[in-house]
């Protein structure tokens, strides 16, 4: 992933992240993607802020559209997905991840990851839950999503929100070797299993489609919504002043 400086999934770069997927997916010689970052210590800071705050209506259904398709995609690739995590990880990004079959996340404790969406006064919708639940089970994810918890490696392998920590420098070389691993398996029993552990969930979805982009629609164009997101993206621009 290139979008500088935090790899945010805006629009524009949710859309370019799609159509590489589909390319690859569509490449009968590929059977499996690294998802990585080019942007040193962020893996992704998640949903653009600036898609949620100060827009109108249409514009967040469209966007909120882009995220559910980047989600069941991802979620649903017959593709071996692996996240080689080299970076902070929280919320969307942290989502991303979650869609891919095996989590590698560099040992570097500023490298947080986790669905922190309660400490930005919003909060993460079902289908957010039910994967990290898939992940880690309902009381570990209960409580991280209610407190926001942001897990430094340690920690995230403990809880199982990553699958692997190793050495910084032993990501990519890590996330290649567990490729292979999943390469080794016949791709057609590999696919249908990953099908029949992940549809239920992603069906939920897929029948609530329109109804979960009102939900967030009405939620998002709250008042109260929308200063707390103003204020956090503030925060976050004093920080760097
Ligand atoms: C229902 C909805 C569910 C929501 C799910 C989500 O994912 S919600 C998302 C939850 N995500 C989070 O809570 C993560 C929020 N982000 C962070 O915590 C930190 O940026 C960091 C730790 C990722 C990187 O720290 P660092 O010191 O290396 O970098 P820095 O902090 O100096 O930022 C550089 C520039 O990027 C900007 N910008 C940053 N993030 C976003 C964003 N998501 N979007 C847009 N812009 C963002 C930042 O304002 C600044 O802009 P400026 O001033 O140049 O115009």
């Amino acid at each position: 992933m290139r979008n500088p400086p935090v790899n945010s999934l805006s629009l524009e770069f949710l859309t370019e992240l799609l159509i590489s997927l589909e390319k690859l997916e569509n490449d009968k010689t590929f059977h499996g993607i690294i998802i990585t970052s080019d942007c040193p210590g962020i893996f992704s800071a998640g949903l653009d802020l600036t898609e949620m705050c100060g827009r109108d209506p249409e514009h967040y259904a469209e966007y909120w559209k882009a995220v559910q398709e980047m989600w069941l995609r991802f979620y649903l690739s017959n593709l071996v997905v692996i996240a080689a995590i080299n970076g902070v990880s929280p919320a969307g990004g942290c989502l991303l991840s979650l869609t891919c079959d095996y989590r590698v996340l560099a040992n570097n404790p500023k490298y947080a990851i986790g669905l922190n969406e309660t400490l930005l006064g919003i909060v993460a919708p079902f289908w957010f839950k039910d994967t990290l639940v898939n992940t880690i089970g309902h009381r570990s994810a209960e409580r991280a999503l209610q407190l926001g918890l942001l897990f430094p490696p340690a920690e995230a392998l403990r809880v199982g929100v990553v699958d692997q920590v190793v050495p910084e420098d032993q990501v990519q070389s890590t996330a290649r070797l567990v490729m292979a691993q999943w390469l080794d398996i016949p791709d057609h029993a590999r696919q249908l299993t990953k099908t029949l552990m992940r549809k239920p969930t992603a069906d939920r979805l897929l029948t609530e489609r329109d109804a979960d982009i009102q939900n967030f629609v009405r939620f998002i164009c709250k008042d109260s919504i929308q200063k707390s997101l103003h204020a956090y993206l503030e925060k976050l621009k004093q920080k760097k002043g």
